[in-house]
């Protein structure tokens, strides 16, 4: 749906030209980077604090369709996906490594656009680019981001430590970006039917942003820090709701009472949602890549956290052998079941 204007061959740089290429409008901004792109390993000095690192990768056809993918977006939500990881540990992201694999069909000017979009995402939130590979592949773009951050040791927030009585967190709103998803392959099938119909998007912006440009929670971070609240568990949710949320319970040794309608959805993911077909509670659920934070806080905390509108509070941690329920809007209690979304499982690829 996207068309490619100039070509420049890769080859005609090759892999040090190439590198030298996408890597050379980096200023280092972070005190910690002592040493960025162009040695054996990157030096980092973190002055006392704990270092955090994670790692993700994105594979074309497994993660992203570059049908109705831009690069520029993609490059931005690969960056996003892996500071959210950091966020959801409390901490503030520093640095990240790009690894880039990807076959002959991309030109300089393609993989210059996945660059820009990583550069922006980092620009925005502060992050070094301070090494990656650059290697070719076979077919399909690999993308592999490691994210490095720091946190005192004393403000990690860990999986593990919700306790019973904690109200449930969750940030902005849910099931945006799978709906966003559906748009955008339902869009794809009518294009390769018939290319001479453009998409139909209109008005569906926000969702489609959900899915092409998420942002990282960052903010939440900040404002737990302004509230002076540390969350007793966080994580950030890729997978959907449900299945984050048993990470928590799974790991605090806990049960939990999540309402159906206290989920935080906006009203054009609900009715995007239902023209499809689909619940908008399942996909709030179950779809997976909202890149919001869950978190729980001690009830003690609440006052402060009440005023934030972009904060829901959607239930509260039991004990263990309460199991996961769902109370569902007609009061019925369902178990919450893990049907986030899974890379060996889903059927989407
Ligand atoms: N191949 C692997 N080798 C070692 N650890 C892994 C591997 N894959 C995932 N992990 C670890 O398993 C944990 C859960 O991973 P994942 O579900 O991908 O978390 P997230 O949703 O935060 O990316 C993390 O600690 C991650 O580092
Ligand atoms: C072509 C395509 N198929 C499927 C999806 C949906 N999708 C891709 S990644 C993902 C969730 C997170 O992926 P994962 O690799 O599990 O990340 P992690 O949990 O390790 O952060 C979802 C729902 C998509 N965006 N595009
Ligand atoms: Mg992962």
């Amino acid at each position: 749906m996207f068309e490619q204007t100039d070509r420049t061959e890769i080859a005609k740089l090759g892999e040090f030209g190439l590198i030298d290429h996408l890597t050379k409008h980096i200023h280092i901004k972070n005190e910690s980077s002592i040493k960025g792109v162009g040695d054996d390993a990157a030096v980092l000095d973190f002055k006392g604090k704990k270092a955090l690192i994670s790692t993700d990768m994105l594979l074309e056809g497994i993660h992203f369709d570059l049908a109705f993918t831009p690069l520029k977006h993609l490059g931005y939500k690969a960056i996003m996906v892996n500071l959210s990881d950091i966020y959801a540990m409390n901490g503030m992201a520093t640095q990240v490594t790009v690894s880039l694999g990807f076959s002959s069909k991309f030109s300089l000017e393609a993989i210059e656009e996945l660059y820009a979009g990583m550069l922006l995402a980092c620009e925005k939130f502060n992050v070094d680019i301070i090494g990656g590979d650059t290697t070719s592949s076979r077919q399909g773009l690999v993308i592999s981001i490691t994210s490095i951050g720091y946190a005192d040791e004393s403000d990690i927030v860990y999986r593990n430590g919700a306790e019973e009585g904690d109200l449930i967190c969750v940030s902005g709103d849910l099931g945006g970006a799978y709906v966003g998803l559906q748009l955008l392959e339902r869009e794809k099938q009518v294009f390769l039917t018939n290319p001479n119909i453009q998409p139909d998007l209109e008005g569906k912006d926000y969702i489609v942003e959900r899915q092409l440009k998420p942002e990282a929670r960052i903010d939440i971070v900040d404002l737990l820090k302004k509230l002076k609240i540390k969350p007793t568990s966080m994580i950030d949710i890729s997978d959907g709701l449900a299945s984050e949320i048993l990470h928590i319970t799974r790991q605090s040794k806990k049960g939990c009472k999540i309402y159906e309608e206290k989920l935080p959805i906006d009203p054009m993911t609900a009715e995007t949602a239902l023209s499809f077909g689909l619940d908008p509670t399942v996909c709030a659920l179950s779809g997976g890549e909202d890149y919001e934070l869950l978190f729980t806080i001690k009830q003690a905390d609440y006052d402060q956290m009440k005023h934030d509108v972009d904060i829901s509070i959607i239930g509260y941690i039991t004990e263990e052998s309460a199991g996961n329920q769902l109370i569902t809007k007609a009061g019925n209690v369902h178990d919450i079941k893990a049907q986030g979304w899974n890379a060996f499982t889903s059927t989407q690829s």
